[in-house]
Order: C-alpha cells, then sequence, then structure tokens
C-alpha cells in the first residue's frame, strides 16, 4: 500500500528549451510560455487536492522560479524551499549552448542521441576557452557549494548526476519523506531522470527511453522503504503529454534541409 507520495517536476520551458540548445548550468529564465506550464502545473496541483509540506529546488533559477509559481498557484507560498546544486541539470560540457537540431547534422542524430540518453557517456568538459565557462564559474551562487568549486562537475553523465544526487537524497530528501512530510522537488529533465532511474530501478539501457516534459507533475506512490507501489503517473491531458514527451525526443532531429 503506498505511504508516500512524491511529486517531481521538471520546470517549465526556458528560452533555451524553446530555442532547442543545451542549457544546463546556464541559469536561464522561463519563457513566457514556461511561466504558464508551471502556474498551469499548480493550478492542476491544487484541483486534485495535493499539498506540500516542503519543496527541493536545483540553485538554477529556472526550478526555483517553477517552484514559487506553482505554490502561488496552489496558494501554498508559505511552503518552505530548500535548494541545492546537487539537483541542478546534468552538466552538458562542450555542449552548453549548442543547438541539438544542428549537433544533429553535423555528428549525426545517433551521437546526439548517445549524448542526451545514454546512461554512462559524458560529453567533453567545458574548460576556460568556453563561451560559457566564466559565466558558470564565477558566479556567486557556486561558492555556497558543500564542495568547493574547483571540485565542481565541467560534465556530467546521467550516472555522475547520479553519483552526486544520491547522497542529497538519501540524507536531506529521504528523512523528510520519512516523517511523513509530502515534497516537491522542481528540478531539471536529467536530474529527475536520474532520480527516477534510481526509485524505479530504471536498467542503464532503459533509462535512455524515459523523457520528461516541461512543466508536467510526475507523482510517485512509494512505500515505507520508499520502493514504488503503482507505475509513475505524469498528471494531466495524456494526448498532450505524449505530443510534448515526442517535442522532447524530437529535438535531436537534425532539421530538414530547405
Ligand atoms: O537544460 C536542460 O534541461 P532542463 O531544461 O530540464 O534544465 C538540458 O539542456 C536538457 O537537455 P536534454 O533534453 O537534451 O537532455
Amino acid at each position: 500500500m503506498s505511504k508516500h507520495k512524491l511529486f517531481l517536476l521538471r520546470h517549465g520551458e526556458g528560452a533555451w528549451n524553446k530555442e532547442n540548445r543545451f542549457c544546463s548550468w546556464v541559469d536561464q529564465k522561463l519563457s513566457e510560455n514556461g511561466v504558464k506550464e508551471a502556474q498551469d502545473c499548480g493550478t492542476l496541483l491544487k484541483e486534485q487536492g495535493h499539498k506540500f509540506d516542503l519543496v527541493f529546488t536545483s540553485i538554477l533559477s529556472r526550478s526555483i522560479q517553477t517552484a514559487w509559481l506553482v505554490l502561488e498557484a496552489m496558494g501554498q507560498e508559505w511552503v518552505p524551499v530548500v535548494k541545492s546544486w546537487r539537483l541542478n541539470e546534468r552538466h552538458y560540457g562542450t555542449l552548453i549552448g549548442l543547438n541539438r537540431a544542428e549537433m544533429a547534422a553535423k555528428h549525426g542524430e545517433e551521437k546526439v542521441k548517445v549524448w542526451r540518453r545514454s546512461f554512462d557517456v559524458s560529453p567533453p568538459p567545458i574548460d576556460e576557452s568556453h563561451p560559457y565557462f566564466h559565466e558558470i564559474y564565477n558566479d556567486r551562487r557556486y561558492t555556497t557549494c558543500d564542495v568547493p568549486k574547483e571540485s565542481l562537475p565541467r560534465a556530467e553523465s546521467l550516472k555522475e548526476v547520479l553519483d552526486r544526487l544520491l547522497p542529497y537524497w538519501d540524507n536531506t530528501v529521504v528523512p523528510e519523506i520519512k516523517k511523513g512530510r509530502t515534497v516537491l522537488i522542481s528540478a531539471h529533465g536529467n536530474s529527475c531522470r536520474a532520480l527516477l532511474k534510481h526509485l524505479e530501478g530504471i536498467s542503464d539501457k532503459d533509462i535512455a527511453n524515459v523523457t520528461l516534459p516541461t512543466g508536467i507533475p510526475v507523482l510517485l506512490e512509494l512505500d515505507e522503504n520508499l520502493k514504488p507501489v503503482e507505475p509513475r503517473k505524469l498528471l494531466g491531458d495524456q494526448a498532450k503529454i505524449q505530443a510534448a514527451i515526442k517535442k522532447v525526443e524530437d529535438q535531436g532531429k537534425a532539421l530538414p534541409s530547405t
């Protein structure tokens, strides 16, 4: 029987989701559409009668802004929000800022699929010559982490995301859930996929087929050992959700030449 409800949420659309660029650790705000997605998500959760006790976010603005908009739409602005870099999006290394369709045209769709969805392949690491290196590593938020700035990732596979996320999940999030608190994790496509892989025991191969659209809450019903007792539920209009999943998958396709 279900003992705990856990909600995972990929933030609403950001400016670079719209432009089909790898955003990752670049701090983009929500687009106009992303704001609406987050508000609609909050309205749906309210209509369904859900109540949160605690929210966890990454330290990237798009996940924080999403959490605020969801809580506002639910009339639950008072709920505490706790932030950690360990929930940040996967660090996409030198791919940051690049357009997925252009990369697919240049390197092939298969290669882009491996970069995006394989479990243990890291893209090449970012260095000081990368156009977004200084913007990321000179940002004051990264002086507040529980590791020195020099030890923060320069590129990550999904496996490496899970490695940095799990200690936070085990030591900070799990105790709150076990106290009976209903938790929302407002994070990113790949940090949520890593957590889903862990919770549902998805294989290294099958995780490639899990895609999360923006602004759609994922409900997990867990037993007392935090094992899922039912398949995950993506809440909302199922036809729209399937179309949104396809849209994310198609981001890695080369555009037909004109
Ligand atoms: O920033 C990103 O994800 P996010 O929009 O969930 O924060 C990544 O660029 C997602 O890219 P992907 O869907 O190719 O893994």
